[in-house]
């Protein structure tokens, strides 16, 4: 069975992208007490992003140490090769990009076959039109608020029409598919995030760059 999220709004996702990784296990601790819902993790390939991380092995690694949810961001091509990998190292959520592979159906059956929740991102200038078919099996969609590939970018406004429409079409279709939002959140652009129907805020430098983590938390779970 498929993890169950908690039911507050909006989840907060700390990016350990921009934690110190000399001491993950401690800086994944202090995020989880200080009230983070879920652990996002980037990976990237040098490929489809000009960044390159960590693997499974990493997540294997850091399971253990915490009970936090794992948020796998997948920017990888072709992420179909990887996924029982990452299903296996401990993920609990599983998201690929649209721009990544031409079997994006292929992959989203495959994420559930591994009995993990499903999402699709997708890059700043991708139309949420190629969601069309396949949004109905997905339980989220992660909108990229920057061009991915790094943490600590700023965001890009012209994204919020773009969760205004997807939070229409998934009300007018009766889903309950998440909207998770990725990319330059801090406590100043949570608000508006929020607004136009954000259920999950991914925040690397506006949570791990701060001195109070449980501060900066508080400051997106109810941003002003
Ligand atoms: O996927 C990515 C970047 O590609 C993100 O998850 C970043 O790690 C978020 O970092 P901030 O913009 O919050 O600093
Ligand atoms: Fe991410």
């Amino acid at each position: 069975m498929p993890i169950s999220l908690p039911s507050d709004r909006p989840l907060i996702a700390p990016s350990i992208l921009s934690a110190d990784f000399s001491c993950l296990g401690e800086e994944v601790n202090s995020v989880e007490k200080a009230g983070a819902h879920l652990l996002h993790l980037d990976i990237m390939d040098g490929l489809f992003v000009p960044n390159l991380t960590f693997g499974p092995l990493v997540i294997s690694a850091l399971r253990p140490h915490t009970s936090l949810p794992f948020d796998v961001h997948l920017m990888i091509i072709h992420p179909e090769r990887y996924i029982k990998d990452f299903a296996e190292a401990g993920a609990d959520l599983i998201c690929i990009h649209a721009e990544a592979t031409p079997h994006l159906h292929r992959a989203i059956t495959q994420i559930k076959e591994q009995e993990k929740l499903a999402g699709v991102s997708l890059n700043p200038h991708t139309p949420l039109e190629v969601l069309d078919y396949v949004l109905d099996l997905l339980d989220f969609v992660l909108i990229m608020t920057v061009n991915p590939g790094f943490g600590g970018q700023k965001f890009i406004p012209q994204c919020l029409p773009k969760i205004e429409r997807l939070k229409n079409i998934l009300i007018k279709r009766g889903l309950p598919t998440l909207i998770e939002v990725d990319g330059g959140i801090n406590s100043k652009t949570a608000l508006s995030v929020l607004q136009a129907g954000a259920d999950i805020l991914v925040a690397g430098s506006a949570i791990f760059g701060q001195e109070d983590y449980q501060k900066a938390i508080s400051a997106l779970k109810s941003p002003t």
